[in-house]
């Protein structure tokens, strides 16, 4: 069965077309500074202007406070928020209520524990996504192209549907959803030619392999 990819971290007009022409489902921008592929709201809005409706657009947020949600989704016409930080079930909650979009809750997989704690997101976020746990004195949350122990998600169930991210690449995708049972993947750092440069090939890659699966 193909799996469903979502293609995170989008700066630029050529990435974005090779991720809709590829067959992507969800694509993600990224409003987090320390980031190297952040983006400016209003950049945002004219890189996704254009994208074919049925194509989730992402917002992914570390920790954001109420203004700043406000202000990205005054200027983005986004499908759906991530959180990618420390926010608690009450806040996934909250912000779903508060600003009206289905939110994606980041769960980071260090060991099995995690996923013992991550019980308390499902039935809550709209999706949880499974990434790996950052390196130690890492500046950003996310997008470290770091894998962690796919078989551990095999045992994986719950009510929210979920999907796998954490050091993705055209070359490992077909063994980490073999040995984790997804059925959805998000990717960043591995469809890039240098950290923050999305490559246009590299998109097609990852999106063939996934629709051979
Ligand atoms: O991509 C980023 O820069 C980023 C920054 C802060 C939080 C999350 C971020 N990215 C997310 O992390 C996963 C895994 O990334 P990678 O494929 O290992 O590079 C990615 O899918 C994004 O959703």
């Amino acid at each position: 069965m193909p799996v469903a990819v979502k293609i995170c971290g989008l700066t630029t007009p050529d990435a974005v077309a090779a991720a809709v022409e590829g067959g992507a489902d969800w694509l993600g921008v990224v409003f987090f500074a320390p980031s190297p592929r952040a983006i400016e709201p209003e950049a945002a809005a004219e890189l996704l202007d254009g994208v074919p409706e049925e194509v989730v657009k992402v917002g992914l947020l570390v920790d954001p406070d109420d203004a700043t949600l406000d202000r990205v989704l005054a200027q983005v016409r986004l499908d759906m928020i991530q959180l990618h930080g420390r926010e608690t079930p009450q806040r996934v909650e909250a912000i779903r209520q508060e600003f009206g979009r289905p939110v994606m809750k980041a769960i980071s997989v260090g060991g099995a524990a995690d996923l013992l704690a991550a019980k308390a997101f499902d039935g809550v976020a709209d999706r949880l996504l499974f990434d790996a746990r950052p390196p130690q004195g890492a500046a950003n949350p996310g997008g470290n192209a770091q894998p962690f122990d796919w078989p551990l998600m095999a045992d994986w169930r719950g009510q929210s549907p979920w999907m796998l991210a954490g050091g993705l690449s055209p070359d490992n995708l077909a063994q980490a959803v073999k040995a984790s049972g997804a059925t959805a993947v998000d990717v960043s750092s591995g469809v890039e030619s240098a950290r923050g440069v999305k490559d246009p090939d590299l998109i097609r890659r990852f999106l063939e392999v996934a629709a051979r699966l």
